[in-house]
């Protein structure tokens, strides 16, 4: 089926390598859009949902969405933020979380005010001077393309600002996380300014809706379990208060006239205790399924 009848099709800019690249491929796929076959594909055309896909460096994205060439794209914030893009965050998707921080030799600063007058080797320059001019510090910003964290080692940077997931790049050269963090990130979907987000607004490209329902429908069926117990009539009221689901659990009675049936979706995590809490309830035949798509 298609989702617009008319015009072009949506363009989507995805990561064609790095760490998001996977997550994002299988989010699309899971969201029920063709993905690539294999890596060197760079143009994937999915004529059913009416959608063009553009396997793109993750730091370029932002880019191609600013300038409106491409509809919609998977990145990262801290990408988007450095890139200055006018392209806006239309939801956050649940994967690529990482902090973007600064780094030094243990016991060489403390602050962000430390790094006055010193050397900040980084990827994200965009970042750290939006950073630097907004703690007043007034510091030399040194681009590098990547392991960033070999510069203080080789001597070209006193500081670093990075991506750290584990910290296990950083402490392989012996630096220490120092200050706040700079920015908290993960992938999130963006768009073109002025987009809505949920609806096809009028002159919103078609399609788009579409994308970010499905991506939400994804999202919610990862983190959302269906629960179905039997529970004895006079309890279901308690019950269901203990799994209040979205709308309303679902009610239905059973053939014998002492107990119901009840259906409600419950946060995957902390399922457990929600069991426990239905079966010292009174609750029995309590049964944990997983969603494998959902429209909220
Ligand atoms: N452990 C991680 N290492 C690097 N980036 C991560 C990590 N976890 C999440 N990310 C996110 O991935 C994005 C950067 O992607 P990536 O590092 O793959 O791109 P790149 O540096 O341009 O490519 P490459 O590293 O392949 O040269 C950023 O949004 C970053 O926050
Ligand atoms: O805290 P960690 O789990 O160690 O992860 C963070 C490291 O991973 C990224 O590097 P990447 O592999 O993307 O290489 P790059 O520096 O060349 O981009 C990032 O730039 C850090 O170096
Ligand atoms: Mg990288």
């Amino acid at each position: 089926m298609s989702t617009s009848l008319t015009g072009a099709p949506l363009r989507i800019a995805v990561p064609n390598k790095g760490s998001l690249s996977e997550s994002a491929v299988e989010m699309l796929r899971e969201a029920g859009y063709r993905t690539r076959r294999d890596s060197k594909e760079l143009v994937v055309t999915d004529s059913d949902n009416d959608v063009e896909f553009f396997y793109l460096r993750p730091r370029d994205i932002a880019v191609y969405v600013g300038t409106g060439t491409v509809d919609a794209g998977i990145t990262g914030r801290d990408l988007l933020l450095d890139s200055g893009s006018p392209a806006v965050e239309v939801m956050p998707l649940g994967f690529g979380a990482s902090t973007f921080r600064y780094a030094a030799r243990a016991g060489a600063a403390t602050s962000v005010a430390d790094i006055a007058g010193q050397r900040v080797a980084t990827s994200y320059p965009g970042l750290v001077r939006a950073d630097l001019e907004k703690a007043g510090v007034a510091a030399d910003v040194v681009r590098l393309d990547g392991a960033v964290e070999t510069a203080i080692t080789l001597g070209v940077a006193d500081v670093i600002a990075d991506v750290v997931e584990t910290g296990a790049t950083l402490r392989s050269q012996g630096l220490e996380v120092f200050g706040d963090p700079i920015l908290r990130s993960e992938a999130v979907l963006i768009g073109r300014a002025g987009r809505s987000g949920e609806e096809d607004g009028a002159g919103a490209t078609p399609g788009f809706g579409v994308l970010h329902r499905r991506l939400t429908g994804v999202i919610t069926a990862r983190s959302y379990v269906m629960v179905d117990y039997d529970c004895p009539a006079e309890l279901v009221e308690k019950a269901c208060a203990v799994t209040p689901g979205l709308e309303s659990p679902t009610v239905s009675p059973l053939a014998d006239p002492s107990w119901s049936a009840v259906r409600a979706m419950v946060p995957r995590r902390g399922v457990n205790r929600v069991m426990d809490e239905l079966y010292e309830l009174g609750a029995r035949a309590i049964l944990v399924t997983d969603i494998a798509a959902c429209r909220i």
